[in-house]
């Protein structure tokens, strides 16, 4: 049986259809990743998921059980952890507080159940009595988790957890979790950053409510359509930019840093980027460089996306 399952679900505020018609499994034991800028739907899924929202239409289901009937939420809060974006810790509380109240709520103890949280703990521990609201945000982030963790769910539901942490702080988050996968817990993740994709063993490509592409994520590599160049010229990236775009082979032009990224249609690489240089010598483009890349997930999300490169964050800092 699938861990996680939506089946056509679609759930509006208003006039914002922020989820529509969303259909995933995720099997026992994966680490999936939901993908996609701010506003994509994600934590809608996610409280979905959770039991916190009915969605509008369809259904989704937690190891087996339904979402939006009496039993089935009261099921799925016992084997679910959840760590929401924001405000999953009472600031006031301490380190050690803030654990006992999740343990409470579920009916354990810390100690019951420490030996899960263990290697997350400890470097928390010398700061059990401080304030969790005066805690750096990586240490914020590994409590959070202690938390979701403590009653030793199945499943685990994390809403952009490494958002605002710094690079070490998301090493480490992202090797926790591989120890969490092999202990069998399911993992559904969230993250705007796309070098975190490639950490997952397979991700949903999400923009406005819909999901674009699931697979994995080489093969999401792999699929990228046609050569990918890299593109730079002394005189600015705009008029270069607008000489590409208007090139005959273009499949898509896009800035990237400093340099535009640039598909092409298919053809012979040595020829096609002979052919690029002359035409752009023709249009006046001094100092020109053209490198062959390797597509990244994110090229692969841009040339989905089409029109609206600029809603993509960039590889985290
Ligand atoms: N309670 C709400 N009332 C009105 N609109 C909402 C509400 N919650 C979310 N939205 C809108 O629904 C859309 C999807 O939001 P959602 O939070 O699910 O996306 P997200 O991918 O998690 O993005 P973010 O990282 O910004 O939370 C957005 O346009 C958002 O502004």
């Amino acid at each position: 049986m699938d861990a996680l399952v939506l089946d056509h679900i679609s759930k509006s505020y208003g006039p914002v259809r922020a989820v529509r018609d969303v259909s995933l499994r995720v099997p026992r034991g994966e680490l999936f990743g939901l993908i996609g800028p701010d506003g994509a739907g994600k934590t809608t899924l996610f409280r979905i998921l959770a039991t916190l929202l009915l969605p509008d239409a369809g259904t989704a289901t937690v190891a087996g059980h339904d979402t939006r009937t009496r039993q089935g939420m009261r099921a799925i809060r016992e084997l679910l952890g959840y760590m929401p974006g924001r405000f999953s810790l009472y600031q006031d509380l301490t380190v050690a507080e803030n654990l006992d109240f999740f343990a409470a709520l579920f009916r354990t103890t810390v100690p019951a159940n420490y030996e899960l949280i263990r290697d997350i703990y400890e470097p928390l521990a010398p700061f059990r009595d401080r304030r969790a609201g005066a805690l750096s945000g990586g240490m914020k982030q590994k409590l959070a988790l202690c938390c979701a963790l403590i009653h030793k769910p199945e499943v685990l539901l994390l809403d952009e957890p490494t958002t605002g942490v710094d690079a070490v702080s998301r090493q480490e988050f992202w090797q926790v979790l591989a120890q969490l996968k092999a202990r069998g817990i399911t993992i559904l993740v969230s993250t705007p950053y796309m070098d975190e994709a490639a950490r997952c063993e397979r991700v949903a490509l999400m923009q406005e409510g819909q999901v674009l592409r699931v697979d994995t994520p080489a093969a999401l590599q792999a699929a990228y359509p046609g050569p990918l160049y890299a593109v730079r010229a002394r005189g600015g990236l705009y008029p270069l930019l607008l000489s590409l775009r208007a090139y005959p082979d273009t499949r898509t032009a896009y800035a990237f840093g400093e340099e535009v990224h640039l598909s092409l249609r298919p053809a012979p690489p040595a020829a096609a980027e002979a052919e690029l240089r002359g035409y752009l010598a023709r249009a006046g483009h001094a100092g020109v460089q053209v490198r062959r890349l390797m597509p990244t997930i994110e090229d692969t999300f841009m040339e989905l996306l089409g029109t609206r490169p600029a809603a993509i964050a960039p590889a985290a800092p």
